[in-house]
């Protein structure tokens, strides 16, 4: 396990220098690693290709959106693409498939992929494309076979950099109950779900394996992560999503749009305080905006910013960012904490597409909480752990390396991480935030 704050030499909660933790890391890397999280995807390769708005509207699809279209649509329009030699990349992708990739990639730990694959992998196969671009870090052993093909993702890229998502799933929706490991589950720091996974046809067993895999997370105590694909899956049913929240799931992940279909709130900051009615924990990603975090921090523990604070909806709403965040369940005094940190740098130069930006803020708070379990299982009675804590770093510290990871991702062009943070930057001294 690498450690979310020791690429800054400043870290909020700095680990002293006779942690043993630190001595230990010194040594080989025990193969079996004792901190992991979990996933259940749809595997998809995505295939991305530029075309223009009448392209999307020929197909039926929604600017800006993902859709599941049938069979001969896909074959068509993949038809169209090849032979006007539309196509840029074919990469692995599906939201949780590259948020297991790009947590591995950062923490340089072990995460594991729950879903489907090929039982027959030819050599240039979607398939085997998929494996081929997934870190080796992420543990495929689990992944069920299918006798058909896994799901393809077109990803369409306007003029404007705006993505739109046709899917095509193969057999991508039929893991099984049986095929969901309730150990992996059991010791895994998180569980990590996207809505897509009810996106099913009648029959399918996706969402029923969903639930098999969020009833062994219940039962072991360990938190449910939902990201909230597309605000079009959540619009057609926002109440049903908020029970679901209020039943099932600690972590919620989505950005302005989705925030908005699902609490009605169109600012950020109010549509995430809005969620902590359901959940522990509200990372909102807005685009351009950067990114806000509300949640749950002990009263009796709570930390004063040193940062300006901030003005908006909610007076001075940063006020404890400084603090380190607590399941609702696990707080005596509960008080309501939450930040916010504009886009790192102002953002790259150019953005040629946001695809991914939002997973790659998930995959760093992932990194955080598991760093911190990873933490309290070496290091039990460091003061760090005085407190049932779900993250090892304040919430303002988890924002900035949310931020920074969706930078990269922004950077390089694509949604999973060719390689990890440097371990050191300048650049994340408090006056280069400024620009
Ligand atoms: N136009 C932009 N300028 C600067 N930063 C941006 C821009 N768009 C995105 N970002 C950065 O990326 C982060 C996530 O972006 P965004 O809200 O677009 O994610 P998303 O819609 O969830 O993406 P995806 O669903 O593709 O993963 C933002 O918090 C911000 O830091
Ligand atoms: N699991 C899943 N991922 C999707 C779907 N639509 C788009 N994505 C993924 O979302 C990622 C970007 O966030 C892309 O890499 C896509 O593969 C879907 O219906 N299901």
């Amino acid at each position: 396990m690498k450690f979310p704050g020791k690429r800054k030499s400043k870290h909020y909660f700095p680990v002293s220098l006779r942690d043993p933790l630190l001595l230990q890391q010194a040594q080989p890397d025990n193969e079996a690693s004792p901190s992991w999280v979990v996933g259940i995807d749809q595997t998809l390769v995505d295939i991305e290709a530029r075309v223009d708005d009448a392209f999307v509207e020929r197909y039926g699809l929604s600017l800006g959106h993902s859709l599941v279209i049938e069979d001969d649509v896909a074959e068509a329009l993949y038809q169209e693409l090849v032979r006007e030699n539309l196509i840029t990349h074919q990469f692995a992708g599906g939201t949780i498939g590259n948020t297991m990739h790009n947590y591995s990639v950062l923490a340089d730990d072990r995460s594991v992929l729950l879903g489907v694959m090929c039982n027959n992998i030819t050599p240039g196969s979607y398939a085997y494309r998929y494996l081929g671009n997934t870190s080796s870090r992420t543990d495929l052993n689990y992944l069920q076979g299918v006798d058909g093909a896994i799901g393809r993702c077109f990803t369409l890229i306007s003029e404007q950099g705006e993505r739109t998502f046709a899917i095509s799933p193969g057999h991508m929706n039929q893991l099984r109950p049986e095929s969901i490991p309730e150990a992996v589950i059991a010791g895994a720091s998180a569980l990590v779900l996207t809505s897509y996974l009810v996106r099913c046809k009648p029959g399918e067993p996706m969402p029923q394996a969903t639930m098999t895999a969020i009833g062994y997370a219940k039962k072991h105590n360990v938190p449910v992560v939902l990201t909230l694909g597309t605000k079009y899956v959540i619009a057609d049913n926002p109440q049903w999503w908020r029970d679901f929240l209020k039943e099932h799931v600690s972590i919620l992940a989505m950005n302005e749009e989705e925030a908005l279909a699902l609490t009605g709130e169109s600012d950020p900051l109010l549509a995430s305080n809005k969620a902590l009615d359901w959940v522990d924990l509200v990372l909102c990603t807005a685009g351009p905006v950067g990114l806000y975090m509300a949640g749950y921090t002990e009263e009796e523990a709570k930390r004063k910013t040193q940062h300006p604070l901030l003005p908006g909806a909610i007076a001075e709403f940063n006020q404890y960012e400084f603090s380190r965040v607590m399941r609702l369940q696990d707080c005596q005094q509960p008080l309501r904490i939450f930040s916010h940190i504009a886009p790192y740098m102002g953002g790259p130069e150019k953005i040629m597409n946001t695809n991914g930006a939002g997973d790659g803020a998930l995959a760093a708070l992932l990194h955080d909480i598991t760093a911190n379990n990873y933490h309290r299982s070496n290091v039990p009675n460091s003061s760090k752990h005085k407190f049932n804590w779900l993250t090892y770093s304040s919430l303002a510290q988890v924002c900035k390396y949310a931020n920074r990871v969706s930078y990269q991702v922004l950077n390089q062009h694509s949604p999973r991480l060719t390689r990890g943070l440097p371990e050191r930057e300048d650049s994340l001294e408090e006056a280069y935030w400024e620009r």
